[in-house]
C-alpha cells in the first residue's frame, strides 16, 4: 500500500553549518511530490535523513505513523522505502542482473540460517526472484541487457538499473534523487513515462529531487521548494515556476527585478 510521509521541523547541522532549518512537509499515498530548489539548498541532504544516511539534530519524520527519524536504512528498508541516488551507486563488475537482484533481498523469506545452508525453500526463492527481476528488465526493453557487466553499459542506462534494482523491493515509498540527471532528451521522456507507469500500475508514493522542471511539471502533483536549508513555498509545479520568491531564489534579487 502507498505509504504516507511527513516531516515536521526536521533540523540538520554539520558543526557549525545549518543544512536544514525547521523542515516541514506532508507527502499523501500515492502522490507523485517534487523537491526543489537552486544547487546546494539541501535536497539530497533532506533525502539523506529520509533515507536514514543522515541523522538529523531534531525533528520528526514519520513514514504511516511509524517515527523513523535517526532510522538505519536497513529497517526503514523493510518499512517499505526504497532510494536511487544522484550519482548511480552500482556494483559495476557485476551482472546487470546481479544489480537489479539486490533490491530484492530484503523480500527473501528466511534468516541467515536457512540461507548459509542453502535449504531447499531458499533455491526456490532464488528463483522465483530472479524470474521477476528478468521480467522487469524485458518490461523496461533491457532484457538484453542482464548478463552484462554493468560498467559495460551508458550512464543513462546505470540510472534505470537503479530505478528497477528499488522497484524490485516493491517499495511502498520511493525516493528518486536527479532522475534526469546528465540523461538525453529522448532518455527523460522515456523515464516520464516509466514513473507515470510505476504509478499507474503499483501502489506507491514517489518522491522526487529534480533540477529538470520539465520533468517536474509532467510528473509531479505538488512540490516543496528549498533554499538554504529552508521551506520557501509549496504548491503545484506551475505555481512554483511563477512565484516570485522562488525565481529569486533561482536567479537572484537583481535579476528577478530586471525581469519584472
Ligand atoms: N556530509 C556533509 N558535511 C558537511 N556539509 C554537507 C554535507 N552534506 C551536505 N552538506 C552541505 O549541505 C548543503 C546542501 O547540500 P545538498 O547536496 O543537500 O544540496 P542540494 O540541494 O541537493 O544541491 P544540488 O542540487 O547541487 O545537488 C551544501 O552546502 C553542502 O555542502
Amino acid at each position: 500500500m502507498a505509504a504516507s510521509l511527513s516531516l515536521t521541523d526536521v533540523n540538520l547541522h554539520f558543526g557549525g553549518v545549518k543544512v536544514l532549518q525547521d523542515v516541514s512537509m506532508n507527502v499523501a499515498p500515492g502522490v507523485i511530490f517534487g523537491l526543489v530548489g537552486p544547487n546546494g539548498a539541501g535536497k539530497t541532504s533532506l533525502f539523506n535523513c529520509i533515507s536514514g544516511h543522515y541523522k538529523p539534530s531534531s525533528g520528526s519524520i514519520t513514514i504511516d505513523g511509524t517515527e523513523v527519524l535517526g532510522s538505519a536504512p536497513s529497517r526503514l528498508s523493510r518499512l517499505g522505502l526504497a532510494r536511487t541516488f544522484q550519482h548511480p551507486a552500482l556494483q559495476l563488475h557485476s551482472t546487470v542482473l546481479e544489480n537489479v537482484l539486490l533490491g530484492g533481498h530484503t523480500r527473501l523469506p528466511g534468516g541467515p540460517l536457512p540461507w548459509a545452508l542453502r535449504l531447499p525453500f531458499t533455491a526456490r526463492a532464488e528463483d522465483e526472484m530472479r524470474s521477476e527481476a528478468l521480467e522487469l528488465l524485458d518490461r523496461a526493453g533491457l532484457g538484453w541487457a542482464a548478463g552484462k557487466p554493468a560498467d559495460e553499459l551508458s550512464h543513462g542506462l546505470h540510472k534505470g538499473i537503479e530505478l528497477w534494482r528499488a522497484l524490485l523491493s516493491k517499495p511502498s515509498l520511493l525516493l528518486l534523487d536527479e532522475p534526469a540527471a546528465g540523461l538525453s532528451h529522448a532518455e527523460v521522456e522515456q523515464l516520464i513515462s516509466t514513473v507515470k507507469r510505476v504509478r499507474d500500475e503499483q501502489d506507491i508514493t514517489i518522491v522526487i529531487v529534480e533540477h529538470h522542471m520539465g520533468l517536474i511539471s509532467a510528473l509531479t502533483d505538488q512540490v516543496v521548494v528549498l533554499d538554504h536549508g529552508r521551506k520557501l513555498m509549496e504548491g503545484t509545479a506551475a505555481q512554483a515556476q511563477s512565484d516570485p520568491r522562488v525565481i529569486e531564489a533561482y536567479i537572484g534579487k537583481d535579476a528577478a527585478d530586471d525581469a519584472a
